[in-house]
């Protein structure tokens, strides 16, 4: 076996608060996490939204400590997975390439040729596949791949998801069933399985599979527990004016609070990682939903980080696919079609007078602010209460 490395993929998050809106600005560039109807409004789009949005996500940045604790986490798994390879017998050295903060893709991979590494395991650190996580880091890989003739020597494999690892799913439900431990009566608490959305027409449009590898993972999590508690599945974090996968997660919580619910834990299904949707969105704003509801007791399961039992799963999971043929970039899934950011209307260029061609760029332009406001949740509309 020649060197052999790891590279672990996972989005990256601002370290601090002056990161925010260059952080923003990398994601809103991405056309994985926004497609415009024209390639050239990409990055003009992502300078306005990314200095809009900034002020609410620095205030969600700020409530948990002024930065995401993402990178430090990452690393500790890195550290750990490392470690464990070794007790195993693999020399592997880990990198870890984050999409859109430091440490960049870009750069683990500078740090992998100049290792000298000649055989890699590509992991990402999302269970479930999806277009704009998983998807976007293997589709910038291929690219800087595709630029290389050095990387090209590198024997590489892909683990493209790990939905249905025994392992994770023990994991996983080993850490509910600690959860459900906690409370009065454990096998009468609802358990809510709260996923992170994506915007529908990845998934009706574009195929994603990312819906069908959430429900997979939540029934075998649910099988693995072996208990009879009644269980949901919804989906956070909802941004702009899209519709996304529903149940929304709000609507969900507030609905069993009527329904008389009194005790729910909530399952953050799509993240491995603690970090700003678990520490501020399901811990803060969805705890108080939920009281105000009227649920009494409200937890939610820790997300397994460093956890020993994770650690061995993805150690066993990469000394597997060593040994397995290769999965190329080219054989991860790729949207059926183009993604669009909202169901198109038909544009009339240039068809008529000239007249119409202005009524239609005009029509643009105010889509487009309309647009930025939904997303940013800022602008004219919003100061009118209109929005
Ligand atoms: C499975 C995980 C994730 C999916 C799917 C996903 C899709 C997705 N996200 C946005 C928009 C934003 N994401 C942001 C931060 C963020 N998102 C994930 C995970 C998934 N995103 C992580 C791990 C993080 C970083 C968290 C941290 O601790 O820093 C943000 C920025 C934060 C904010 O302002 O809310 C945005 C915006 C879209 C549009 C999308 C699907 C298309
Ligand atoms: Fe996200
Ligand atoms: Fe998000």
């Amino acid at each position: 076996m020649g060197r052999v490395g790891v590279l672990l993929l996972n989005l990256g998050g601002p370290e601090q608060l002056k990161d925010v809106r260059p952080f923003l600005y990398n994601l809103f560039a991405d056309p994985e996490i926004l497609r415009l109807p024209f390639a050239w409004m990409q990055k003009p789009f992502a300078g306005l939204i990314s200095t809009m949005r900034a002020r609410t996500s620095r205030d969600n940045y700020r409530q948990i400590g002024g930065g995401s604790p993402l990178r430090r986490i990452t690393e500790a798994q890195a550290h750990a997975l490392q470690d464990d390879l070794q007790a195993k017998g693999c020399d592997a050295q880990v990198y870890i390439g984050m999409r859109y903060w430091h440490p960049f893709t870009e750069e683990a991979v500078n740090r992998i040729k100049q290792d000298g590494i000649e055989e890699l395991v590509i992991l990402p650190l999302y269970p479930q596949f999806s277009i704009s996580t998983s998807g976007s880091s293997i589709r910038l890989l291929e690219k800087i791949w595709s630029e290389d003739p050095a990387l090209q020597k590198i024997k590489y494999t892909v683990i493209s998801s790990w939905h249905d690892r025994p392992g994770y799913v023990q994991v996983m439900a080993d850490f509910l069933r600690q959860e459900l431990d906690q409370f009065e009566n454990p096998d009468q608490t609802t358990v809510f399985f709260s996923a992170h959305g994506v915007p529908l027409s990845y998934v009706t449009e574009s195929g994603d599979p990312y819906q069908q590898e959430i429900e997979a993972s939540t029934q075998l999590i649910m099988e693995a527990l072996k208990r009879p508690n009644p269980h949901i599945l919804a989906y956070q974090s909802r941004v702009g004016p899209m519709e996304w996968l529903r149940p929304y997660t709000t609507n969900v919580i507030a609905h069993l609070g009527q329904q008389g619910v009194k005790d729910l834990v909530v399952v953050p299904i799509s993240f491995i990682s603690e970090h700003i949707e678990t520490l501020q969105e399901i811990d803060m704003e969805y705890r108080h939903l939920a009281l105000e509801s009227g649920i009494e007791n409200f937890r939610r399961m820790p997300a397994v980080n460093t956890h020993p039992d994770f650690i061995d799963t993805l150690s066993e999971m990469v000394l597997e696919y060593l040994d397995k043929p290769s999965l190329r970039f080219s054989q991860v899934f790729r949207p059926q079609k183009k993604i669009k950011l909202y169901p198109q209307e038909r544009w009339e260029w240039g068809m008529t007078t000239t007249a119409e061609r202005w009524n239609g760029r005009f029509a643009m332009v105010g889509f487009i602010a309309l647009l930025v406001e939904l997303i940013s949740g800022y602008g004219p509309l919003h100061l009118a209460g209109l929005l």
